[in-house]
């Protein structure tokens, strides 16, 4: 039975963060969780001493979170030891067990990504159980299924995810300022807690955010927790 806890407030991730400037932008607008992709084949790749560099301006209880697809553990450890208080999301094909040994075996917290068809076949895809699977995961992070593991600025069916999943869900997958209110309004009472992440909605280019439309985009959550 999943209860949802009090819904005092939707926190933000931005991701794909490659400049100090952007990562000013983030924290000032409000950011929770400042994503940095270390999947080199992305447009928005950093290394991982890159992110602790960036990581090192976040103020404290801004959470830097490393992105990770396939990375093996050695290499996936690696990087978290690089950048302090870091919190791994994995994004590729990783099993339960690959995830937890590459975060430490929960010396970091992590989320695990579920990428979800586009269109009608996103029904097929079994949230409840996949939650149940990964259950050491901090929170499941919900994409849209595309070609290049995520970062593809779409979104997948959201009324087709079950009634009530019991695990912190971040709703991610083509979100905008236009959107994400809508999104917060039909998954926040069906889950632990609903958290949201952005990449593309929030840039000018891919890597470059844009510091008017991250703002805009904090602006809809928090316009939307107003009315819950
Ligand atoms: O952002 C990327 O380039 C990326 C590449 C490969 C795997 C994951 C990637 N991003 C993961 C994220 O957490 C994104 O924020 C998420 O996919 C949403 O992206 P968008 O639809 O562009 O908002």
């Amino acid at each position: 039975m999943t209860v949802p806890l009090p819904h005092a407030r939707t926190r933000i991730k931005i991701c794909g963060l490659t400049r100090e400037t952007d990562v000013d932008a983030a924290v000032e607008a409000g950011a929770d969780a400042i994503g940095f992709v270390l999947y080199p084949a992305s447009p928005r790749a950093v290394t991982a001493e890159r992110a602790a560099e960036l990581a090192g301006r976040l103020p404290p209880f801004v959470t830097p979170v490393l992105l990770f697809v396939n990375e093996g553990v050695p290499a996936t450890l690696a990087a978290l030891a690089e950048v302090s208080g870091a919190m791994a999301q994995f994004h590729g094909d990783e099993t339960p067990e690959q995830c937890w040994e590459a975060s430490g075996r929960g010396a970091h917290r992590f989320m695990r990504a579920a990428r979800i068809p586009l269109g009608a076949a996103g029904a097929a895809f079994d949230l409840v159980k996949y939650a149940s699977d990964y259950s050491r995961a901090h929170a499941i992070l919900l994409d849209a299924h595309v070609e290049a593991y995520g970062g593809g600025g779409k979104a997948f069916d959201w009324s087709l995810l079950p009634p009530a999943v019991d695990a912190h869900l971040v709703l991610s997958g083509g979100l905008a300022p236009a959107n994400v209110g809508d999104g917060i309004r039909q998954l926040r009472t069906r889950c632990k807690s609903l958290s949201v992440d952005v990449s593309s909605g929030v840039e000018a280019a891919k890597g470059l955010k844009d510091a008017a439309k991250i703002h805009a985009f904090v602006a809809a959550v928090r316009a939307a927790d107003a009315l819950s």
